[in-house]
């Protein structure tokens, strides 16, 4: 995953934080609060684990695409940023 597109719609999410429930989802899923979001970062990957036992690859990419944003709405909620996690990667790296 290219980490520009990464870091991009972190900050489009990020904007989220104060925008009406009434026009976005991801503002929707702020209000809604983090036990929320955390039940849709498991629902998403459970997602994926369906799609890579018996689905193809492009439902597999779709369902890791919305894991991914899901993931991210969460670490925008703990003010996280992709970038620590990338930072996280780069410390591991042997
Ligand atoms: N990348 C995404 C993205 N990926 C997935 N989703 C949403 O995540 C939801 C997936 O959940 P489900 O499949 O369970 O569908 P659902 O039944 O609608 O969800 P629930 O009502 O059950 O929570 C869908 O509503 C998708 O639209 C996303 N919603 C928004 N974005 C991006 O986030 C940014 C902000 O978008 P807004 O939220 O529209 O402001 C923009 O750049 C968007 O492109």
């Amino acid at each position: 995953m290219a980490m520009d597109a990464i870091e991009e719609l972190y900050q489009r999410i990020l904007t989220r934080k104060s925008a009406s429930p009434d026009i976005s989802y991801t503002a929707r899923l702020f209000t809604l609060g983090e036990d929320e979001i955390v039940k849709k970062v498991g629902e998403e990957a459970i997602e994926v684990i369906l799609a890579a036992k018996s689905q193809g690859n492009l439902r597999l990419v779709e369902e890791v695409a919305d894991l991914t944003y899901h993931v991210l709405v969460l670490l925008a909620l703990r003010g996280v940023s992709p970038t620590d996690v990338a930072a996280e990667l780069a410390r591991r790296q042997k």
